[in-house]
């Protein structure tokens, strides 16, 4: 093992390919710093969860260089065959992208700079981390680890926008043009969700959000009272609300206020089933990975990030 020598996971594409440009500065200022750093750079999507789980191998500290997607691809890394790697592992993020929802969940700057000052802190904690199964459109079961917020309905129609489409204008107007777009395309479902064994929606509604972070979508403060370490995900479910009404509670879910709203509800717990009529888009750390029906279930303190 090299202890102390990180292993950075860089995605070029990542802030719209800025960081292919940007990297080798970074690196240089880190060795600069006496940081030791060693790194690869994808060359896919995907590889990032490859590269990470080759990594563990050699290195203990792993480097994410990108954004809400590479991260998520770092974690999978992190796992194989539904287990962690190496318990003794923790993680370091170098926002580098669009978005950073998960860095604001965890209260933390952006950039080279806000990553040093992590460093001289030398503060590592283990948050929980969140599994999610579900079926791809072929009907093909899969697993995705999470740190921050999945979502099933108007969320997943949204990433689903998004990312089909480049994020020029930075994550936050991407987001909020797809949320607008989104909002006026799609149509309320029937769901059903089951939390910890106990049926808590059997209805036609708009979506239901699973957090373990506060931030989605480029800034929505989804939900407010979700807390990392506390072994429980935040369930906030959206009602039958109509366009109108969406477009109205908008600014409140931004500023986390949308909580005492008639029809948003919350509740809490570990293992959550959720199965939708039609099917549901799925969303998971920003990324549009399948659809219901979905079983997410938590690992307590799963993994050890620098913050
Ligand atoms: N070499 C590559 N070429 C093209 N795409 C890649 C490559 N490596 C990774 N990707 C993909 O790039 C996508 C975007 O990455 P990421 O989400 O980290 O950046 P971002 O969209 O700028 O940030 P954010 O999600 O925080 O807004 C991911 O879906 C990832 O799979």
């Amino acid at each position: 093992m090299k202890y102390k020598t990180w292993f950075a996971i860089v995605n070029p594409a990542s802030a719209n390919w800025r960081t292919r440009k940007e990297w080798p500065r970074i690196h240089k200022s880190l060795v600069e710093n006496n940081i030791n750093v060693d790194y690869a750079v994808t060359t896919y999507p995907g590889e990032a969860t490859l590269l990470t789980r080759q990594a563990l191998q050699d290195y203990s500290q792993i480097l994410s260089v990108g954004g809400d997607g590479t991260l998520n691809e770092v974690v999978n890394g992190f796992f194989e065959n539904n287990r962690t790697i190496n318990a003794e592992a923790s993680l370091g993020i170098l926002s580098h992208g669009t978005g950073g929802d998960f860095l604001r969940s965890l209260n933390q700057e952006r950039g080279l700079a806000a990553f040093l000052d992590v460093l001289r802190r030398e503060r590592i904690i283990p948050i929980d981390c969140g599994l999610v199964q579900y079926q791809d459109s072929f009907g093909v079961q899969h697993h995705r680890y999470f740190l921050n917020v999945a979502d099933v309905g108007l969320g997943g129609e949204t990433v689903a926008r998004v990312n089909r489409h480049s994020k020029f204008f930075g994550g936050k107007l991407s987001f909020m043009a797809g949320s607008l777009v989104s909002i006026l395309t799609y149509k309320n479902k029937r769901m059903k969700c089951i939390i910890d064994g106990k049926d808590v929606v059997n209805d036609q509604i708009n979506s239901i959000m699973i957090a373990n972070g506060h931030f989605f979508g480029g800034g929505m403060m989804i939900a407010p009272n979700a807390d990392f370490t506390d072994g429980l995900f935040d369930v906030i479910t959206l009602g039958d609300f109509t366009t109108l009404e969406l477009l109205q509670h908008l600014p409140k879910i931004y500023q986390g206020k949308h909580l005492e709203v008639p029809g948003v509800s919350v509740y809490r717990g570990r293992n959550i089933t959720i199965m939708s009529d039609p099917d549901g888009l799925l969303e998971v750390d920003g990324e549009q990975p399948g659809c219901t029906p979905a079983h997410f279930s938590l690992i307590p303190r799963g993994i050890r990030i620098w913050t």
